[in-house]
């Protein structure tokens, strides 16, 4: 048997099925190409007769296919079948895939008996047959179907000439070994099973469709059928992402291959992430923002030594440039001091300990401590020499504008006041600061984060400014926003003084020019 895995990718049919996650025809045009050119086998593209806008996004699909196999699902009726074909008919390689529901429960539906309903595989299996060479068969809620029943409905499939033959899963209810049994016995036991090819087709209601599909390709089937993300009905189906990257990490126990470029993997989540609206988990397998990030200490130290420690694969394996190492209340001194480092900072192990505290103290009072937090932190010991302070402010704010704020400023050891308003408190408060200490740097950035919930929560704000090239940031917290607001600028302009006296030594005016306007 082949060690060959086809992937079948259904983001587009099965996917598109979840609630809320219609995506637009040059949308679906885009991620097809995508598909395409990460080296899936065959692209479910829609259900034609479902809608024109379907029939019409599969049918360009269909043209504009490079390399994959292009297929469209049909109910197991002729009106069906010919719609399918009449819009994968334009594409290299088209399949029709068709089914229906075999178990007891879907028997009941169109209420046919199990001879009827035998006759009808018969029938579609072979009107499918004769419009295209590559017809694939599907005995729905397979997991849930009699044994003796499903046995009979893929041996008249494959009788009627279907060219491959898929046991789906479709409400999440299998488990690993039974999905391995399952398509070994039909293997085993069903006349010429070894002139298809068995397909798997999970969902994961209960978690297990990825297991359950490896199972399933330990059992024999050499086609798995996915979504990325896992995007799909209820709780999805199986991960493209997750399976092609289990088969590669896990090759000494899955000797199996498939034709994806898996360096692709990032780029095609975040866009099928974007166009469904459907944000991926951050701690979701291979693709989520978590998967290759590490915060605590022990994690750190481990992966800086060796990433083997806490990684079982590589994050450029996937499309992404490389580990991430967020600094938070759970990080220790090695990954801060390799943070610092990369910062540009050097400092003896003294002079650490005594950031690391202060870094501590900061990530008990903020989710993630980011690279300009860490800038701030290690020059905030600096404020005694700083040149301007805050003494005093008070804003007036409200639905009658303008906003008004009183400021008293520090600057040299003087205090000056002014009056200044604005278009809104922080516009105004900004504006005072300039009536105080005149300056031509400009503000590039202004952040306001909340380090915890509720409406007492502290607000951080970080401030970037830039003159002549010259970039310093600022960064305040304080539960009040337009004064950590002010405080930011303040704390901005403070380094950008100190940046512009040390690029040009004993000059009041190179770099930032200023006058004390309350003079
Ligand atoms: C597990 C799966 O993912 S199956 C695929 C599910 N995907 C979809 O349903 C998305 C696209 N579907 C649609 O746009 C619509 O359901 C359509 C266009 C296909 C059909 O619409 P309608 O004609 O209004 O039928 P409706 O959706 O109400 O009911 C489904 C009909 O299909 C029949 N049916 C369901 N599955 C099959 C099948 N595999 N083969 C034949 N008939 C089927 C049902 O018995 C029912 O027929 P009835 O109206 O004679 O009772
Ligand atoms: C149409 C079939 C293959 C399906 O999506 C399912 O059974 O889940
Ligand atoms: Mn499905």
């Amino acid at each position: 048997m082949t060690d060959q895995v086809l992937i079948f990718d259904t983001t587009l049919r099965d996917g598109e099925q979840s609630p809320g996650a219609t995506m637009s025809h040059d949308e679906k045009l885009e991620i097809a190409e995508m598909l395409d050119e990460m080296g899936v086998d065959i692209i479910e593209a829609g259900f034609p007769i479902a809608s024109e806008g379907d029939f019409n996004a599969v049918s360009e699909i269909a043209k504009l296919s490079k390399n994959a196999q292009i297929c469209g699902l049909s109910r197991a009726n002729f009106k069906d079948i010919d719609r399918c074909w009449e819009a994968v008919k334009h594409a290299s390689k088209p399949r029709i895939h068709t089914f229906i529901g075999t178990s007891p429960l879907h028997r009941a539906i169109p209420n046919l008996d199990m001879d009827q309903m035998a006759e009808r595989i018969h029938d579609c299996v072979t009107h499918a047959r004769n419009l295209c060479d590559n017809v694939q068969w599907s005995s729905m809620d397979a997991t849930r179907t009699e044994w003796d029943f499903l046995k009979r409905t893929v041996d008249i499939a494959i009788k009627a000439g279907a060219t491959t033959i898929n046991i789906p899963d479709t409400v999440g209810y299998t488990e690993p070994v039974e999905s391995a049994d399952l398509i070994k016995r039909l293997i085993e036991e069903v006349d010429r099973a070894d002139t298809v090819i068995f397909s798997t087709h999970c969902h994961n209601d209960l978690g297990m469709a990825t297991a359950n599909s490896l199972a399933a390709v330990q059992g024999g089937a050499r086609q798995i059928e996915c979504t990325i993300n896992g995007l799909g009905e209820r709780a999805g189906n199986t991960a493209l992402e997750e399976v092609v990257m289990a088969m590669k990490v896990r090759k000494d126990v899955m000797p199996y291959r498939t034709g994806i470029d898996t360096t692709k993997i990032m780029n095609i989540s975040r866009r099928v992430a974007t166009v469904s609206g459907f944000n991926v988990q951050f701690n979701k397998a291979i693709v989520g923002k978590n998967a290759f990030a590490h915060e605590s200490g022990i994690h750190q130290d481990g992966m800086l030594k060796n990433r083997e420690t806490f990684e079982v694969m590589r994050p450029e394996d996937v499309g992404l440039s490389g580990t991430s190492l967020p600094l938070g209340k759970h990080s220790g001194r090695a990954a801060l001091r390799a943070k610092l480092t990369e910062l540009g900072f050097e400092m003896g192990d003294n002079e650490l300990k005594d950031v690391f505290v202060r870094f501590k103290d900061l990530a008990d009072r903020k989710k993630e401590v980011f690279d300009d937090d860490l800038i701030a932190l290690i020059r905030q010991n600096d404020t005694e020499d700083d040149r301007l302070k805050l003494k005093d402010l008070t804003v007036i704010c409200g639905m009658n504008g303008p906003q008004k704020a009183t400021m008293v400023l520090e600057v040299d050891g003087t205090d000056h006041t002014t009056q200044a308003t604005g278009d809104g408190p922080v516009d105004a408060t900004f504006n005072a600061v300039k009536a105080l200490f005149d300056h031509n740097a400009r503000l590039q950035l202004y952040q306001v984060h909340a380090v915890t919930e509720g409406t007492d929560a502290q607000a951080t704000v970080s401030v970037r400014m830039e003159e002549d090239g010259r970039i310093a940031t600022g960064q305040s917290a304080d539960t009040d926003t337009v004064v950590a607001s002010a405080k930011a600028y303040i704390n901005a302009l403070n380094r950008l003084i100190v940046k512009r006296e040390k690029t040009a030594p004993g000059s009041d005016t190179a770099g930032i020019k200023y006058t004390d306007a309350g003079e």
